[in-house]
């Protein structure tokens, strides 16, 4: 066993090795976006659009590391110092910002920072719409929706903002969710209860046990219900711990989430998809024309044509007549793929519409 000055030495030195290999890295990482800055030219697309977070690289970069680490380190560990590595990679090719569903503390939040770390600019947003709205008005690069709880299901502000979007998926994010109810006032003084409307659906058995009496109150987003919370007697927020000492919260009661695993899936979006990997999805909506008898069965049946799973189907009232609906798919595959490329032309023969919202890798965790 070596004294502790001497292994501290040795530590310096790693260190410096460290520091000096991560700016050889960042080096590589200059020349790649100059590489982009190029190909963007290329293509004559404009170099404000160039696309610095490539999530199926990262989706490989991480499985490396996965297959390269032999410990002690843990690869959760591992994973977060490159997520910080990439983090910084992304932000010396382009000043990169992402919309996200505030004010602070909220889900949206923690998944957008657990996916692309500290050296991008979050910005927050009043309600999901906005997100969107920033990304489709150049006001930022990248957003961030919520867009199903694997207990509470959809979100249908998401997909109501889908209905008419200009952005596409770029990516998805999953997130492990515990709620919590914050107050300053006992749980028995609790007359008010504040969250998103998910927030509340997720922990409804919770809330009919602990708090009946309670008005249960829909907002905007879980943070902005603690901030509400924080300003009222006898009034509480169905949100994240971590909003407890943002806001100046105590914490009632932890985990109160009914559904074990309880996980919602983000999208994040951008102005186009990355290249296809070996496992991506695609997010397709259209709308079917009631014309012709049986076209939604006949427009579904194409993606079994081409063998493609369906992993999710939505729809929701398309804004345009009473009782004419988008439909929401998810399929396997990528839209750079032939049989994704001909399963779409052929539903386009039963439908008035047909738009390919994008494709991404498949990030769903085993
Ligand atoms: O490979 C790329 O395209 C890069 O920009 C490099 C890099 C990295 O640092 O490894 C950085 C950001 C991307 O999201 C993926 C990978």
């Amino acid at each position: 066993m070596s004294d502790l000055p001497s292994l501290r030495k040795k530590i310096d030195t790693l260190d410096t090795t460290l520091v000096n290999i991560l700016n050889e890295r960042a080096r590589v990482s200059l020349d790649i976006g100059a590489a982009k800055r190029q190909l963007d030219n290329t293509e004559g697309l404009p170099t404000t659009d160039l696309h610095v977070y490539m999530p199926g690289r990262e989706k490989e970069v991480y499985a490396k590391l996965t297959r390269l680490n032999h410990g002690p380190l843990k690869d959760d560990s591992l994973h977060a110092i490159f997520r910080e590595v990439m983090s910084a990679s992304i932000s010396l090719q382009k000043d990169v910002s992402m919309a996200y569903l505030g004010p602070p503390g909220t889900f949206s939040h923690q998944a957008a920072y657990q996916r692309l770390g500290d050296s991008v600019v979050y910005v927050p947003q009043k309600q999901i719409s906005d997100v969107v709205d920033a990304v489709e008005k150049g006001q930022t690069t990248y957003g961030i929706v919520p867009f199903e709880n694997s207990n509470f299901g959809s979100v249908v502000e998401t997909l109501d903002r889908f209905v008419k979007t200009k952005t596409r998926v770029r990516a998805e994010t999953y997130l492990t969710v515990h709620q919590c109810l914050l107050s300053n006032s006992p749980l028995d003084k609790i007359t008010k209860v504040y969250s998103h409307p998910q927030g509340l659906g997720q922990t409804q058995m919770w809330l009919a046990a602990n708090v009946p009496n309670a008005k249960r109150i829909s907002v905007k987003s879980t943070a902005e219900a603690a901030q509400q919370a924080a300003l009222e007697t006898g009034a509480a927020a169905v949100c994240s711990e971590i909003c407890a000492e943002l806001y100046g919260l105590e914490v009632t009661a932890r985990d109160i989430e009914d559904g074990a695993a309880n996980t919602t899936r983000f999208l994040i979006i951008g102005t186009s998809s990355d290249n296809a990997t070996k496992d991506d999805h695609t997010l397709i909506k259209f709308t079917v024309d009631h014309r012709q008898p049986g076209a939604l069965c006949d427009g579904l049946k194409v993606f079994k044509d081409y063998s493609l799973n369906l992993f999710k189907i939505d729809s929701r009232p398309s804004g345009l007549h009473p009782w004419h609906y988008v439909f929401f798919v998810e399929c396997s595959g990528h839209q750079q793929n032939e049989d994704v490329q001909k399963a779409v032309k052929d539903l386009d023969q039963f439908c008035l519409d047909v738009v390919v919202l994008g494709s991404f890798p498949n990030q769903r965790p085993e």
